[in-house]
């Protein structure tokens, strides 16, 4: 993998520091899209709170200026009232100032705090809708699935952690050029010792931001590795293997040193990035307390009044803490936007485009064909399929049997478009699958495959997910579980079809393996509209009568569909119009089952086995 083939490097040049920031603006751009309102809101706040520190130092200069022109004057004789309230006036002001700075943060911290709930909802959202479209090629692809878990493992805190420092930089900032536009009265240099004493440690601050990016990065398979062993040792499906084989403490083992690995890293990185955050920041405090000593000098010798050395000694403290926070703010903003470029590298991922529109293809009632058709996997060095050939009609039934790993579950994903073939073409009606409009396809074919998923929710739900239109539809709900064999047990369930399954919530009943296949086989038969129907393994997990049953329902319901059905059962096999033997991809034999036992090939050899078994 490149992301672990490149390890964290210790030099990063200025440019590309800077070629990060551009996910800046995509950022305030999605802020934007999520509230406007909340975004001009954070935008005033952040003015009112930038400028109002200026104002409350300049006030400061005029009410110590006051006192001391009052002191005198009263000294002088005249009496105190008359000298005190243009002081007053200028305290009230500055409280006024203090009170309008306080109502801003306040602000601020309520508008950052709905606009967190608002962007991680939306950019949650946007990285499941492109979930949705990607194929699954590419979700078995590491690499891609390395992208998908970092976008998805921050998604609620860095894109408003970028615009809350984004907004806390520009508060600064502007804080900072209105302590600017004070300290120009005092020397323009003063400005220079300003910005330059904060430089080295921005520049510290900047390149250390981009190592930790590059180690979060280049670490991900480990820390992939560390949240699979935390979902092992701790899901109820994987608990009951692990506690019987005793894994508990080697896992745990390999957890925790995964942990040191990256715990020594960190370290490393911690400690180097303090000591020169530290060193560098001693530089910028040094240069403020140098333009400090310069003010109190100046004071001294008469060419500052008191009031001035108070609001410059206030600009100094205050610019100071406004510098030190627009360098965090410009820190961990490196780290966020580099956190939105593999968000947006996610989001940018090509989808393969959509060419097919058919609805009908050019021979109704041809059925499906394979035509020469093979496949290899993305990154496999072998072929899972060559040389396939096939017809099904309408009405027909196909079984294919093989040995574990022989391309069976590999020829229905192709059938189903969940991948297209490498080689040679795949027909429904005379017209290649790829023509055909996704979802009119998917509409014709109902589909169960060995590893379906058991749903964590109602029974009812569980099979309505098989027809999404009549997702709720109680009576399609029945009719299914009537066909799927499961009525009985779901009647027996404390809140029938309401019931909940599994035991990630509250009230949830765990079913048996059986049952579980049950609820699979009704959900395929929700598909009403299907005239493709695709069983892969049904019954494995099913007693005897149950598949016996299932299989006369099924013979009956099927008269004018294709069935396609994989078993390792013979018995279950032998009724298929066409048997499939397939071997290393290849088709080995085919023919009905009297054909092929007539052949005495591998078919013939394997049913008697298991017939034997079963005297
Ligand atoms: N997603 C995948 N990526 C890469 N190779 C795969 C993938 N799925 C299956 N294979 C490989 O393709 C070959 C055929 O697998 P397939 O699942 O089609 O076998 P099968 O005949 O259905 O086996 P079983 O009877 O065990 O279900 C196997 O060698 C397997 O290792």
């Amino acid at each position: 993998m490149s992301s672990r083939a490149a390890p964290p490097s210790s030099v990063s040049s200025p440019l590309a520091m800077l070629g990060v920031f551009r996910y800046s603006h995509r950022a305030l751009g999605l802020v934007w899209q999520t509230s406007r309102r909340l975004t001009l809101g954070l935008a005033l706040c952040t003015l009112v709170a930038g400028v109002m520190p200026a104002v409350a130092a300049w006030v400061g200069q005029l009410i110590v200026d006051g006192v001391v022109a009052g002191m005198e004057r009263h000294q002088a004789g005249t009496p105190l009232l008359p000298e005190l309230w243009p002081v007053l006036r200028f305290v009230l002001l500055e409280a006024g100032v203090v009170a309008l700075i306080a109502l801003a943060q306040r602000g601020l911290a309520a508008q950052q705090s709905l606009l967190r709930a608002l962007l991680g909802q939306k950019v949650n959202v946007m990285i499941l809708e492109k979930a949705g479209h990607l194929s699954l090629a590419q979700f078995e692809d590491s690499e891609f699935y390395d992208k998908l878990t970092r976008a998805r493992r921050e998604a609620s805190t860095r894109p408003l952690g970028l615009v809350n420092k984004t907004f806390s930089l520009l508060q600064n900032a502007i804080s900072l050029a209105s302590f600017g536009v004070l300290l120009v009265g005092l020397s323009p240099w003063a400005l220079l010792v300003l910005v330059i004493g904060a430089l080295p440690v921005f520049l510290s601050e900047a390149r250390f931001s981009g190592d930790a990016f590059r180690l979060f990065r280049w670490r991900s398979p480990q820390t992939r590795m560390q949240m699979y062993l935390e979902t092992v040792l701790a899901r109820e499906d994987s608990i009951k293997e692990v506690k019987l084989f005793g894994l508990e403490p080697l896992l745990l083992d390999r957890y925790r040193r995964i942990f040191e690995t990256l715990y020594a890293e960190d370290r490393r990185l911690t400690i180097r990035r303090e000591t020169w955050g530290f060193l560098l920041g001693l530089l910028g405090t040094l240069a403020f307390y140098a333009a400090y000593a310069w003010v109190v000098a100046d004071t001294v010798a008469g060419r500052l009044t008191l009031g001035e050395m108070t609001m410059y000694l206030m600009v100094f403290k205050q610019g100071q803490a406004a510098l030190s926070a627009s360098l965090t703010a410009i820190g961990g903003m490196y780290e966020d936007n580099l956190y939105l470029s593999n968000l947006y590298e996610y989001l940018e991922q090509p989808v393969p485009e959509e060419t097919g529109h058919l609805t009908e293809g050019a021979r109704p009632g041809d059925g499906i064909r394979f035509k020469g058709v093979g496949f290899t996997y993305p990154g496999a060095e072998t072929a899972a399929l060559s040389g396939i050939d096939l017809h099904l009609v309408p009405g027909g039934s196909l079984a294919l049997v093989g040995v574990n790993g022989s391309g069976k579950t590999t020829l229905i994903k192709l059938l189903t478009r969940l991948y297209d073939p490498t080689e040679g073409r795949i027909l429904l009606d005379g017209s290649d699958l790829r023509d055909w409009d996704r979802a009119t396809l998917r509409r014709r074919i109902g589909v169960i495959f060995q590893d379906f998923v058991r749903y964590q929710l109602k029974v009812g739900e569980n099979l309505g997910a098989g027809d999404v239109a009549a997702f709720e539809d109680e009576t399609r709900w029945q009719e299914a579980a009537r066909r799927g064999l499961a009525e009985d047990f779901i009647a027996d369930m404390p809140g029938g079809y309401h019931t909940q399954l599994g035991r990630w919530f509250k009230g949830g009943q765990e079913l048996s393996g059986g049952q579980w296949q049950k609820i699979a086989l009704a959900r395929a038969y929700m598909r009403e509209e299907a005239d493709i129907l695709v069983l892969d393994e049904p019954t494995a997990a099913m007693d005897a009568a149950a598949e016996a049953a299932v299989y006369a329902d099924f013979r009956d319901h099927a008269r004018d569909k294709m069935t396609v059905l994989i078993s390792h059962r013979f018995s279950t096999v032998r009724a298929a119009d066409q048997i499939l033997v397939i071997d290393g991809g290849r088709i080995l034999e085919r023919g009905d089952h009297a054909s092929l036992m007539a052949l005495d090939g591998r078919y013939a050899r394997l049913f008697r086995l298991q017939a034997r078994g079963y005297e």
